[in-house]
């Protein structure tokens, strides 16, 4: 399978390494949509992949399916031309708290025939609450907790919540920090009703997701501690490989959970 990358930052440059890295892999990145051509340079000879500043001329290079690892702004803006196209896998999940983006992009892929995957990011328990919300689930709620230098600019000593509303406005206030409450959101009861709180702590060098939810199948409590990437600890490790674990189950004949 042939993919064409959105961004080249931190997740952009795991995916390169695992795919187009020494070892052979079924799957290969081929093109990659950048702002700026000069600035990546480099990523050509090193990954034998082609650049790209015209979206259209990328979608038209050699590729089955896009993967966007950019940001929020860049997916509401180049999602509804990519999913004309193709299939697509989207990380900046905080694109699709725009309820009419999400209604545009739902109706484009039905009437052009291409699929959009959400993966799961840097949570988990997305099946649980998918099953779950076949009956009735009451209350659905996200506590993270970052390092403080990834979420504000001042300096502090203690832990600090910095924010403590619904998912909605979360995505709004911390674009690149709090996506996984809209997988949240997609998965369950909504973005207006998913309860979130984000603690800036300068204690603390993970990026820690605690989920709670309550429902007619019982409740569920349970917390990832995710190491962080060194280029950009706002994003977890766990979110590049849920990019690759989507790709690689993507064609399964056996599928496991879900
Ligand atoms: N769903 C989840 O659980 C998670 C989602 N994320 C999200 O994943 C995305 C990628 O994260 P990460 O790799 O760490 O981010 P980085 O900031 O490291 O890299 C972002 C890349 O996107 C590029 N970019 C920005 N705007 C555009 C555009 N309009 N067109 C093309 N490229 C663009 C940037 O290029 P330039 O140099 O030009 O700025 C940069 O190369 C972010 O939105 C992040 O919030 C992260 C963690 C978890
Ligand atoms: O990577 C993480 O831990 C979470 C994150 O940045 C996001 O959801 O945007």
């Amino acid at each position: 399978m042939n993919i064409g990358l959105i961004g080249a930052g931190a997740i952009a440059n795991f995916l390169l390494e695992e795919l187009n890295g020494d070892e052979k892999e079924d799957l290969c990145i081929r093109s990659i949509f950048v702002r700026n051509k000069e600035k990546y340079r480099p990523l050509e000879s090193k990954y034998d992949v082609t650049l790209f500043t015209d979206l259209q001329s990328f979608l038209q290079s050699e590729m089955d399916i896009v993967v966007e690892a950019a940001n929020v702004e860049a997916a509401k803006t180049l999602l509804p031309a990519v999913i004309k196209k193709k299939d697509a896998v989207l990380i900046s999940i905080g694109a699709l708290a725009d309820a009419e983006l999400l209604a545009e992009v739902t109706e484009l892929a039905m009437r052009h025939g291409h699929t959009l995957h959400l993966p799961s990011g840097a949570i988990g328990g997305l099946d649980l609450l998918q099953n779950a919300n076949i009956g009735s689930v009451s209350s659905v709620s996200l506590t993270t907790r970052k390092p403080a230098g990834s979420l504000i600019a001042e300096d502090i000593d203690e832990a600090k919540v910095v924010f403590e509303g619904n998912a909605a406005d979360a995505i709004k206030q911390f674009p690149k920090n709090i996506n996984v409450s809209i997988i949240l959101s997609l998965a369950g009861i909504g973005a207006e009703r998913t309860k979130v709180k984000i603690v800036a702590d300068p204690h603390t060098d993970k990026n820690i997701h605690q989920v709670e939810m309550t429902g007619d199948f019982g409740e569920a409590v349970f917390t990832i501690t995710n190491n962080p990437f060194p280029d950009n600890p706002k994003t977890s490790y766990l979110a590049a490989m849920s990019i690759l674990g989507t790709l690689k189950r993507m064609n399964r004949k056996v599928r496991v959970g879900g």
